[in-house]
């Protein structure tokens, strides 16, 4: 489902930063692993196409990912990856049912809101969806940021440090949410984190500090 290979990327000032070759298959679920600094997130954007390798190769979907570029990686990532991160980034101006059409309407699908009012539901937010996102509680709008991340069924899904600022019991809820919504559109799922309340739920592991696979 996704395979990065021989990944060498040089940030602007020059380090470069070496990851060990890495692939899941679809509908698998993996943990990225390493402490901060470790470049778990510059391999989550990489995996994205937000950022491309000076050296190697990064294939999600059977697509190489240095051949999108711009608007056509934009779209591609809109309708293939979804992505969860610690700050939600919700656009302030439209309502949650609004917010998720958005993530349709960039990804250049058709606007589908029974998706997307189906999807509120199940993550228990029926009642909100004509809400704005200063209405909501932390744990709502994450809830929201999820289902905004899947709404267009990604086959692949991406979240940095979803847990990093929630206590024991929002943290499992939203590693299943995120779990459940995977394995309901077949995606794979890759968490990155440094939490360690959060291993035991995953069997495969990259580890950045060790680069063992
Ligand atoms: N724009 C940049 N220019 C130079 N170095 C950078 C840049 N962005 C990140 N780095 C460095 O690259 C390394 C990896 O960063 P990255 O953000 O991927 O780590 P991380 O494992 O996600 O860390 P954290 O858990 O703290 O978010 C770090 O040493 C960081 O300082």
């Amino acid at each position: 489902m996704f395979e990065v290979k021989s990944i060498r990327y040089r940030y602007p000032d020059g380090t470069t930063l070496e990851l060990p070759d890495w692939a899941a298959k679809q509908g698998e679920h993996r943990l990225l692993l390493g402490p901060s600094g470790s470049g778990k997130t510059t391999l989550l954007h990489l995996l994205a196409g937000v950022l491309h390798p000076d050296q190697g190769s990064v294939t999600v979907a059977d697509t190489d990912l240095a051949k999108l570029r711009g608007a056509a990686m934009d779209r591609f990532r809109g309708r293939h990856i979804g992505l969860v991160f610690q700050q939600i980034h919700l656009v302030h101006a439209l309502t949650v049912l609004d917010n998720l059409l958005l993530a349709q309407y960039l990804a250049g699908l058709p606007q589908d809101p029974e998706r997307a009012k189906s999807l509120l539901d199940e993550l228990g937010l029926g009642e909100h969806m004509k809400r704005y996102p200063e209405q909501l509680s932390q744990g709502q709008a994450q809830r929201v940021g999820l289902a905004r991340a899947v709404v267009n069924k990604p086959r692949l899904i991406l979240a940095d440090e979803p847990t990093a600022s929630l206590d024991d019991r929002h943290c499992q809820t939203v590693l299943e949410l995120l779990q459940q919504q995977a394995a309901a559109c077949g995606a794979t799922l890759v968490v990155a984190t440094h939490d360690g309340r959060i291993k035991a739920s995953f069997e495969h592991r990259l580890d950045l500090d060790v680069e063992t696979a």
